[in-house]
């Protein structure tokens, strides 16, 4: 199992990473489309980095827009395969 980062690692990476915010024990960000179908299109293209990574982010849609969550359940908070897949994730247009 991944391990948990310190608050120290956590405030280090977190400042390098930009279009996230922590909350609490977890990373969030936020996108706005044109409309649902690119919503899911976008949805759809993080299959393939989670699966990838055998990690997984939570997703919340609301007609155009996504809400992306990162935590690792397994651990109970935040670990480097948050950070890893977070950084994957922001490239994704
Ligand atoms: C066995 C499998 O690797 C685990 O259940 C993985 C799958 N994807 C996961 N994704 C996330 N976000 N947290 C986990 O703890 C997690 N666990």
């Amino acid at each position: 199992m991944a391990q948990l980062l310190s608050d120290a690692e956590i405030e280090a990476q977190a400042s390098k990473l930009s279009g996230w915010i922590l909350e609490g024990s977890k990373l969030e960000t936020k996108r706005k489309f044109k409309d649902f179908v690119e919503a899911i299109a976008f949805v759809n293209k993080l299959v393939e980095p989670a699966q990838t990574a055998g990690h997984h982010p939570d997703i919340e849609v609301s007609y155009n827009k996504v809400k992306i969550t990162l935590t690792t359940h397994d651990a109970g908070g935040l670990t480097q395969k948050d950070f890893d897949l977070a950084r994957e994730i922001s490239q994704i247009d």
